[in-house]
């Protein structure tokens, strides 16, 4: 089953003059999978990311999500939508320096308020676990090491249950050896887990090991 359907995009920005950034982009992510979307720099690969995240409404063509059509949605619609059913991790990684790793990982879902503030701490505690960093719990975010506060990121991203895990260089900050962790749990997260990842990624050994790669040359998909 495809659950990103993406169809015929074209996509301009108008500052400093008018430059089409996509041109005519297709493409279909099915679920669980772990696709990685590589260029050169300036190819859009951001851009597409973002429009892909719902977070960007100017565009032209269709993008279907879970089969729902995300072309021409309010933004409050697409607000909710996005706290269901994204989680994103970015090069680095915005944690709360002041709170507590925990605290920052039971934030989304405190939000969302789906369940109780105590079955949220439950289960920011089985995440951080499973990403080996349970220990740093009740420690300031800002006192981990850069490996770890991704690794938090990640499990912050991971607190709503998202279907889709989107990534803007999710290792680019990291050294090899964290690098190599965070892919093993993308890599477990889709095949174990049924979640589909969407990363964009400079590192090619990263990107040949997913399930699929969209590369873009010149806003175009190649290939
Ligand atoms: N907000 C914006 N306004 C105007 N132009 C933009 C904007 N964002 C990106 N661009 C331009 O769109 C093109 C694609 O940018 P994008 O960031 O998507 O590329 P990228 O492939 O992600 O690059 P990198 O690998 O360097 O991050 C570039 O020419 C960039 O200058």
């Amino acid at each position: 089953m495809n659950l990103i359907e993406v169809r015929n995009i074209n996509k301009y920005f108008d500052q400093p003059t008018r430059m089409q950034v996509l041109t005519d982009v297709s493409l279909d992510i099915e679920k669980g999978h772990f696709v990685s979307i590589t260029g050169k720099s300036g190819s859009g690969k951001s851009t597409l990311l973002y429009l892909l995240s719902t977070m960007d409404t100017a565009f032209e063509g269709s993008i279907r999500i879970n089969g729902e059509e995300m072309q021409g949605k309010r933004n409050r619609w697409l607000a909710d939508f996005r706290n269901h059913h994204i989680g994103f991790v970015f090069q680095f990684h915005y944690l709360l320096p002041e709170f507590s790793v925990l605290r920052n990982v039971m934030l989304p879902a405190l939000k969302l308020a789906r369940y109780s503030p105590a079955e949220i701490e439950q289960r920011a505690m089985d995440i951080l676990k499973l990403l080996g960093v349970d220990g740093q719990a009740t420690k300031r975010a800002s006192l981990l090491s850069g490996g770890q506060q991704q690794r938090v990121a990640i499990a912050r991203a991971l607190i709503n249950e998202p279907l889709i895990i989107m990534g803007d260089e999710p290792t680019g900050n990291l050294d090899s050896q964290n690098a190599a962790i965070v892919f093993d749990l993308f890599r477990q997260l889709s095949s174990e887990r049924g979640q589909t990842i969407l990363t964009v990624t400079h590192d090619d050994d990263f990107a040949r090991r997913s399930d699929k790669v969209i590369h873009l040359v010149d806003g175009r998909i190649a290939g």
